[in-house]
């Protein structure tokens, strides 16, 4: 077919986790994130959620083999990992059919899961043995690691000591995954030298890491790279999916194998319907409403993805006032605010969906009219106390949270101290509802 070379495709050969953290769901979601398509040849069911797994129905090997010869008469497969096979009998006929294609294969050797299931029948380690001899990668865990060579890994030394050892056992590719040790995340790759992946440990959901960074490195393979250059991406990968995970369900939370095209698709969004507004707000000309120091108009990308003022999106040098108009000085972009982007910001530590801010001029009268149809609340710049006075950025964060303690409120002021303009500043759940509530005090 003409645009057959357009996508590259990646299967996976592994169990469903109906938690969809683990397993072909999280391999999936990982693949589409790369921009590969993903094919799959599932082992087995797991009735599974994030504190246990309650059931496992292992799929005959035959529908296992059937489905992989499906997929790569068909589509073709650019490169292929395993994950929980579960049964010597599925991988004996795993390892038949694989061996004869040529796409790179991935074995994640998955024996455990983290609520302590055995995800692999104890008389099949000979056959993934056998496997991984077949293989261009195995990525065991420590677990795993200890498990296969019968020896203790407690620090980074023992971890390498314990790649060479496997090399020599199962000659290819081995990367010990470093996310069970304490300090840093260093994943080490031996081959007969020496590589160390290392990044910064990072706090989030880590249900499927395991799954989802194999599946990386999968799709990276599949699109023709180096390995060594997919395990770096495969890294970064996983960290953002760590980073912008949802606290979801009772226990192991998973990873947000999606966030990166999440990410994107929150940032185009935002930075629209942040530039829709604006230019409502211009034609408004509001200009008796413009503070000395100019305004600006903000909106923050959605939780999880709200970190930092690089998340969101402002009037780049505000928005000033001429002798006639209202005028941006500069284009909408991210990370261009900084004392909006951090009441914003603060506001969404109390109230996540709260993402939107505009600051105006401060009046009395302007003050009257919004207690008419407003929740409004108040903080007295003169009371900060001298420790947040000395802290750069803090004077803002400080407000908004003295203000934010009666409760969720529509405007916050300050009647400004020596030197700094008093304030008016309007949230919203997004920049529309923010300009609604502006009409109401023209
Ligand atoms: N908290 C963390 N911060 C950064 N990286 C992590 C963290 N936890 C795991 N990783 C990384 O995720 C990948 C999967 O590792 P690991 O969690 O050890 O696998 P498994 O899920 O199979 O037990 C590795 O690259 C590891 O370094
Ligand atoms: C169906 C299924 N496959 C694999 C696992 C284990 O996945 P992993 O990425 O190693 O994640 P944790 O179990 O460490 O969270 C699974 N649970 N289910």
């Amino acid at each position: 077919m003409g645009v057959n070379w357009m996508i590259k495709k990646a299967l996976t050969i592994a169990g469903s986790d109906s938690g969809s953290g683990a397993g072909i769901e999280a391999d999936l979601k990982t693949f589409c994130s790369f921009g590969v398509y993903g094919l799959v040849a599932i082992t087995a069911i797991t009735a599974q959620n994030t504190y246990e797994i309650r059931e496992i129905r292992e799929l005959d090997a035959k529908i296992v083999r059937e489905q992989i010869i499906a997929v790569a008469e068909d589509f073709g497969v650019d490169a292929a990992k395993t994950g929980m096979l579960y049964s010597g009998e599925i991988i004996k006929e795993v390892r038949k059919v694989v061996k004869d294609y040529q796409f790179p294969l991935v074995v994640d050797p998955v024996m455990l899961s983290k609520t302590n299931t055995l995800l692999l029948k104890e008389d099949a380690i000979e056959k993934l043995e056998n496997l991984f001899k077949i293989s261009t990668l195995i990525t065991p865990n420590i677990n795993e690691a200890e498990f296969l060579s019968s020896k203790k890994i407690t620090n980074l030394d023992d971890a390498i000591e314990v790649a060479k050892t496997l090399f020599e056992k199962y000659k290819t590719n081995i990367l010990i995954k470093g996310g069970h040790l304490k300090g840093e995340a260093i994943d080490i790759l031996y081959n007969g030298e020496l590589k160390l992946f290392k990044s910064q440990r990072v706090s989030g959901c880590t249900h499927g890491t395991g799954c989802s960074f194999s599946a990386a490195i999968t799709a990276c393979l599949a699109k023709g790279e180096e390995l060594e250059e997919a395990i770096k991406k495969a890294k970064d990968f996983i960290i953002k999916s760590i980073r912008n995970s949802y606290r979801i369900g009772k226990k192991y939370c998973p990873v947000n194998s999606l966030s990166i095209l999440e990410e994107k698709a929150k940032r185009w969004e935002t930075y629209r319907e942040l530039k829709e507004s604006v230019k409502e707000l211009i034609s408004l000309n509001p200009l008796h409403l413009i503070p000395e120091v100019g305004s600006n108009f903000v909106y923050s990308l959605p939780y999880p993805y709200n970190k930092d003022i690089n998340d969101v999106a402002g009037v780049e040098g505000r928005i000033v006032k001429t002798k006639r108009r209202v005028v941006p000085v500069g284009d909408i972009d991210f990370g261009v605010s900084d004392h909006l982007a951090r009441a914003i910001l603060t506001y969404m530590e109390f109230y996540p969906e709260v993402r939107s801010c505009l600051n105006i001029k401060y009046s009395e009268k302007t003050i009257e009219k919004a207690k008419k149809y407003f929740k409004v609340s108040f903080y007295d710049r003169r009371k900060e106390p001298e420790d947040v006075k000395k802290r750069e950025g803090a004077t803002i964060p400080w407000g908004v949270r003295e203000a934010l303690k009666f409760g969720k409120v529509d405007i916050i002021y300050h009647l400004g101290d020596y030197g700094k303009e008093p304030m008016i500043l309007i949230f919203g759940k997004n920049p529309k509802e923010v300009l609604e509530k502006l009409r109401l005090l023209i």
